[in-house]
């Protein structure tokens, strides 16, 4: 029986990788992607297949896309797709503004998918050779958490040995069953990992293993680099990876998808005062309460100069008015958002929070009387363009500890209106 892998052992491995890879400038080679893709998701019992759902308004196919096209070190992509989904496929990559990505049709199994997108990185329009990458990277499309610095490891270990994959350790242990459907006997699962993906290929070896692999391969098999062991002789370099680069498979992948997503959107927020004392003081007392429900919160006067790189790095706004029902300050807002097209990959949050009355005990006239109805209107364009609008009234109140419980409460629902990020809530005026 071979001896099992200590553990550690991979991680031991890992870390003189790292070593090795920190000692790199940049790769200095060309790097492709073959993201298969045509497959149907039986599995999730959904109708349309896995890759192509939505969540917050975008296929899962482009949150995985957006990753690879974000590592500028990689030269082109290549999506594999049903050719009943080529059509969709083509109108994501146009609505999400997705480039150097090339579409080629599916096979009946995965396999057969990714050779079809291997082949057309040597294979131009018409059949004609094209610059084939020195390295490809194979990754599933309905993976869509993986890191660039995973990315490098495997590129790197990949042109090193020419292939390499990404593993995890086993979450359940694997068992051998008899015809009769008894058990058997139980692997040692300190002996096994899951084979996970990106995986890594020097072009010849993964290109020469599909040439040479046989019907049954393509029919059955499920594991590339098995196919460059078996016809290449090419022993993958296995390299462990992070928990996050788990595959969507069944329905509750989905919403475990979408709620990274959301959860990666809202980490922290901007709040935008207009420069009055009041509305700064306001400011001051949400950044601090909401930082105690961990959200970050920055407080700026207004999104110009160099506070404007605001708009191009943060997912959820806060727009403090006082005494003053105008939407002026938010529609300046959303120009802003819209003119820089930030809600285009992801949805934006505005919250218009408005104060009513001052220290000095004065109030404006008494508010809201068409307003709830502009809300809804600027907000109902607003959703069309992806972006967010809820808003939160409160009174001022002189009494410390009062003042204090409505300041708490415009931090709570902040945090949620982020956090969820829900539609149905759009034009609301909340009241704190
Ligand atoms: N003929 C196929 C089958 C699968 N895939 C792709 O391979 C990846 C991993 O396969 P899997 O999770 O099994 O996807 P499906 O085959 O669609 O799932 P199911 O088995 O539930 O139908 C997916 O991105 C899938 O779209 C592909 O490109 N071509
Ligand atoms: O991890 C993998 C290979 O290394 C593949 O993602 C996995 O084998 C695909 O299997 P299935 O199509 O049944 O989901």
């Amino acid at each position: 029986m071979d001896r099992p892998v200590e553990p550690g052992h991979f991680s031991a491995c890992e870390a003189r990788l790292d070593k090795h890879i920190a000692g790199r400038c940049s790769v200095d080679f060309p790097v492709a992607v073959v993201l298969p893709a045509g497959g149907s998701g039986e599995r999730t019992g959904l109708l349309t297949p896995k890759q192509f759902c939505t969540f917050l308004n975008r296929p899962l196919i482009s949150y995985t896309i957006q990753t690879f096209e974000r590592v500028p070190w990689i030269q082109s992509i290549v999506v594999v797709v049903a050719k009943e989904s080529l059509d969709l496929m083509m109108d994501i990559i146009h609505r999400f503004h997705h480039r150097n990505v090339q579409v080629v049709h599916g096979g009946s199994t995965r396999h057969r998918s990714i050779f079809n997108g291997v082949r057309a990185l040597s294979e131009g329009e018409g059949g004609t050779a094209r610059v084939k990458p020195k390295v490809v990277i194979i990754h599933d499309a309905v993976r869509p958490f993986v890191e660039e610095d995973f990315l490098l490891k495997i590129t790197m270990a990949a042109k090193e040995q020419g292939a390499a994959g990404a593993i995890r350790p086993l979450v359940s242990t694997v068992i051998a069953t008899t015809l009769e459907g008894y058990l058997d006997h139980s692997l040692e699962r300190t002996m096994y990992r899951a084979s996970e993906m990106p995986q890594g290929f020097i072009y010849d070896v993964i290109y020469q293993a599909y040439q040479r692999c046989s019907e049954s391969d393509f029919e059955f098999g499920t594991e590339c680099l098995h196919l460059a062991l078996q016809y290449c002789g090419t022993n993958a370099k296995l390299i462990e990876g992070p928990p996050t680069l788990w595959k969507v498979t069944y329905k509750r992948d989905l919403a475990a998808a979408e709620s990274i997503v959301k959860e990666t959107l809202s980490q922290s927020a901007c709040v935008v005062t207009g420069g009055s004392a009041q509305a700064t003081e306001l400011a001051n007392a949400l950044q601090k309460s909401m930082s105690t429900l961990d959200m970050e919160v920055d407080v700026i006067s207004d999104l110009m100069g160099d506070d404007a790189k605001s708009l191009s790095k943060e997912w959820n706004f806060i727009r403090v008015s006082v005494n003053s029902s105008c939407f002026s300050e938010v529609g300046k807002m959303l120009s802003a958002l819209e003119e820089a097209d930030r809600a285009l990959l992801h949805p934006v949050v505005i919250i218009w929070v408005y104060l009513i009355g001052s220290e000095d005990g004065s109030s404006a006239s008494e508010p809201m009387g068409g307003e709830p109805a502009a809300m809804m209107e600027l907000a109902t364009g607003a959703k069309l363009g992806n972006i967010l609008v809820y808003g939160i009234q409160l009174h001022h109140s002189k009494e410390a500890t009062l003042w204090g419980r409505s300041v708490e409460k415009v931090a709570q629902m902040s945090c949620a209106l982020i956090r969820d990020r829900s539609p149905a809530l759009t034009g609301q005026l909340l009241q704190a």
